[in-house]
């Protein structure tokens, strides 16, 4: 079954939103079939956004992504990363729709409430990257 790696940003910790995300997923159809919260650090930051890592904004990115702790979750249901990334709506929250999750909770491209992985290809690198296999659910 297709999955996708999704982290709730500072943002979305820090204005309490996380339980309002999750139930948005779950009420998408998906399921939840592994979750941390830990702090990222620079050298994992400059990993996952190592396709912006050249960007003027990317030291922006680093310091507001290791402010607070984030939570990860694997997702999984039919379609999810493409249902998931319809769901957040565009990366700038200021041009995000009414109804989608940046448009109702974000703040501007970097205080965007959720990263979602981008491919089904991606998705799986990501996944490796934050979970053991061990801590997925097997069924
Ligand atoms: N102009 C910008 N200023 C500040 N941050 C930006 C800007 N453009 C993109 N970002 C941030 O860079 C990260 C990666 O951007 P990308 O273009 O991959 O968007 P995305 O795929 O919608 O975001 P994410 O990878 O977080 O899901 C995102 O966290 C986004 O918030």
């Amino acid at each position: 079954m297709e999955k996708s790696l999704i982290i709730l940003k500072p943002d979305c910790m820090a204005a309490n939103n996380a339980g309002e995300v999750i139930s948005r997923f779950e009420n998408a159809g998906f399921t939840i079939v592994a979750a941390k919260m830990a702090r990222l650090d620079s050298s994992i930051l400059r990993e996952h956004y190592a396709h912006v890592a050249d960007k003027p904004f990317f030291p922006e990115i680093e310091s507001f992504m290791s402010s607070r702790p984030v939570i990860f979750l694997v997702l999984e249901g039919e379609g999810v990363v493409q249902k998931v990334r319809d769901l957040l709506g565009p990366t700038d929250s200021a041009e995000a729709p009414a109804g989608t999750i940046r448009g109702d909770l974000g703040t501007d491209k970097m205080k965007n409430v959720v990263h979602a992985s981008d491919s089904v290809e991606n998705a799986s690198i990501e996944i490796d990257r934050f979970f053991r296999s061990e801590e997925l659910c097997a069924d």
